[in-house]
């Protein structure tokens, strides 16, 4: 992917209130102008924190906020090119369309030529052309979400903070309004803060996402790099169904567990180092005992509507999840078979730089190669 400018820039970045464990601690970043970022993370990591502390709705308790390389520490919300996209929409009920999203321009005393066509345009991007003499009381929760978004962007931001915008959304809604927002993103090149904590949303729409649990960073990268590469078991369980187990790496490229020894594609351990595997569900395939690498006996089948979801037990107890399009018999030994590159080796307590620099490792030498 092509490197842009940085747009926001935390450094050192800690938020605490009275004497509590900090909410956010010690976080640095960069993100860069024109890409979708997700912050993602279960309730109460301190996702919502990050937005107001880029919006400037709360002030950073030590470290430095910058935006477009101007430190904004001191700089009041009302003067970053930031706008916020709020959970609950924040309409005014007893406006109607156009004047809701007339509201921050009317503020700013602009001419009405200039806000007749600024609002007729944020409501051409998000599709609701026409609209502007409804009621808010009488559209759907799809529509408020769209008239929330034209809000936010009439006034040109650099920077669209999104904020859990479709939990209010039914399932369908939901997935089309991912589809509207990834594009609308596109289409408008401005860089959007989305935060859920829901990872088949952000997987499905970002350029970048950044797990976040207990107000640490746990790690950033693409979908496809945090699917597949998850640093630990924090993240390979946030995101996405994941069997986790101890295993042993005995030494390079081979690894030990639920008492076997499997070629794989890791190095760069200690002799006999304590480690965790992953292997996702899909990358498990149901064959004969014979075949398989190893063998389960099968527990509970849940048919998924693409899948069947099935928790099989190894010989000494470890529980595995498969997602396959054959099923089974409950009760009965059946085969597992994987390739070696489907087991991902997590070290335990490593660091974002020293698992960033141990993949790099292996693509410098399988250049070599
Ligand atoms: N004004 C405040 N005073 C004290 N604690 C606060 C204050 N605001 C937020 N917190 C705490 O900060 C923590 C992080 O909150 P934050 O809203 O950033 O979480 P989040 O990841 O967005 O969660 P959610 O998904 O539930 O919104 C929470 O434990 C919350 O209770």
């Amino acid at each position: 992917m092509t490197k842009n400018q940085p747009i926001i820039r935390f450094e050192n970045v800690t938020k605490q209130y009275d004497d509590d464990k900090p909410i956010l601690n010690n976080v640095s970043f960069e993100m860069e102008k024109g890409k979708f970022y997700t912050l993602l993370g279960p309730s109460g990591c301190g996702k919502t924190t990050i937005l107001r502390l880029i919006s400037g709705l709360i002030e950073a308790t030590s470290g430095k906020i910058y935006i477009n390389d101007k430190l904004v520490n001191d700089t009041p919300a009302n003067k970053r090119q930031v706008n916020t996209v709020f959970q609950d929409y924040a309409l005014f009920p007893h406006l109607n369309v156009f004047d809701n999203v007339a509201f921050g321009l009317r503020v700013k005393k602009l001419p009405n030529d200039v806000i007749e066509k600024k609002v007729k345009e944020a409501l051409r991007f998000v599709n609701l052309q026409g609209y502007e003499n409804r009621e808010i009381t009488g559209m759907s929760g799809g529509q408020r979400q769209r008239v929330a978004i034209a809000r936010a962007i009439v006034n040109e931001p650099e920077v669209l903070l999104l904020d859990e915008p479709l939990s209010a959304l039914d399932l369908k809604l939901r997935t089309e309004m991912q589809y509207e927002l990834r594009e609308l993103q596109q289409r408008l090149g401005i860089t959007f803060v989305f935060v859920t904590h829901d990872q088949e949303e952000a997987l499905a729409m970002s350029d970048e996402i950044f797990v976040i649990n207990e107000g640490k960073i746990e790690q950033r990268g693409t979908p496809r790099d945090i699917y597949d590469e998850p640093i630990n078991r924090f993240v390979a369980d946030f995101i996405g169904e994941s069997n986790i187990i101890t295993g042993k790496m005995i030494q390079d490229f081979l690894v030990e567990f639920a008492g076997k020894q499997y070629d794989c594609v890791d190095q760069g351990f200690k002799p006999n180092e304590t480690v965790e595997i992953v292997i996702r569900p899909e990358d498990l395939e149901i064959t004969s005992v014979e075949r398989g690498k190893f063998a389960v006996k099968v527990d509970s089948i849940l048919f998924r509507g693409v899948h069947y979801e099935i928790i099989g037990y190894d010989e000494i107890g470890n529980e595995w999840m498969i997602h396959s399009t054959k099923t089974a018999t409950i009760g009965d030994k059946i085969g597992l078979y994987f390739e070696p590159e489907d087991i991902h080796v997590m070290r335990l307590g490593e660091t974002e730089e020293e698992f960033d620099a141990r993949l790099e490792s292996y693509t410098a030498q399988g250049a070599e190669k």
